[in-house]
């Protein structure tokens, strides 16, 4: 099966986190989920470098990233996954959304109200526990 690696930025501003919408995609169990931002690693990128660019080529802004959070091994019908998710925040929150359908700034507390891809649920409630 295939296996993919994947970086997303878990973005932080006034103690709320950044969820975005995927668009319609052929496997139903992403297909229009919310998600953090990112995407998959280059070959042979450093993982910082891969989440930079994948938000600034997803989101149009340049983040900075804290620290790296929870890593996630999670196996779809079709591929396998694992997911590095950073801890973020940006000087300019200012984004564009280039590919995904909607967005939605939570307070932790909330996180759990979202449809999320099943590979996201760790994040969440490592988030929602702190
Ligand atoms: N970015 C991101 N992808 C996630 C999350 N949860 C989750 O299951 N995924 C899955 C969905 C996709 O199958 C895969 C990420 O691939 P992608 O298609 O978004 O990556 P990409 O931007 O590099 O896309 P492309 O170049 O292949 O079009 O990981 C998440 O929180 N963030």
């Amino acid at each position: 099966m295939k296996h993919i690696e994947v970086v997303a930025a878990i973005i932080v501003k006034d103690d709320k986190y950044l969820c975005v919408q995927r668009p319609w995609n052929k496997y139903n169990y992403i297909s229009e989920k919310f998600e953090f931002p990112g995407g998959k690693i280059e070959h042979e990128e450093p993982k910082i470098d891969a989440i930079k660019r994948e938000i600034l080529e997803e989101l149009k802004i340049d983040i900075n990233v804290i620290e790296e959070s929870v890593t996630v091994n999670h196996e779809y019908p079709d591929f396998k996954m694992t997911m590095y998710s950073f801890i973020c925040d940006a000087n300019d929150y200012n984004f564009e959304l280039t590919e995904h359908i909607d967005y939605k700034w939570l307070k932790k507390e909330e996180l759990d109200t979202l449809d999320w891809a099943a590979a996201d649920i760790p994040i969440v409630e490592k988030l929602m526990e702190k």
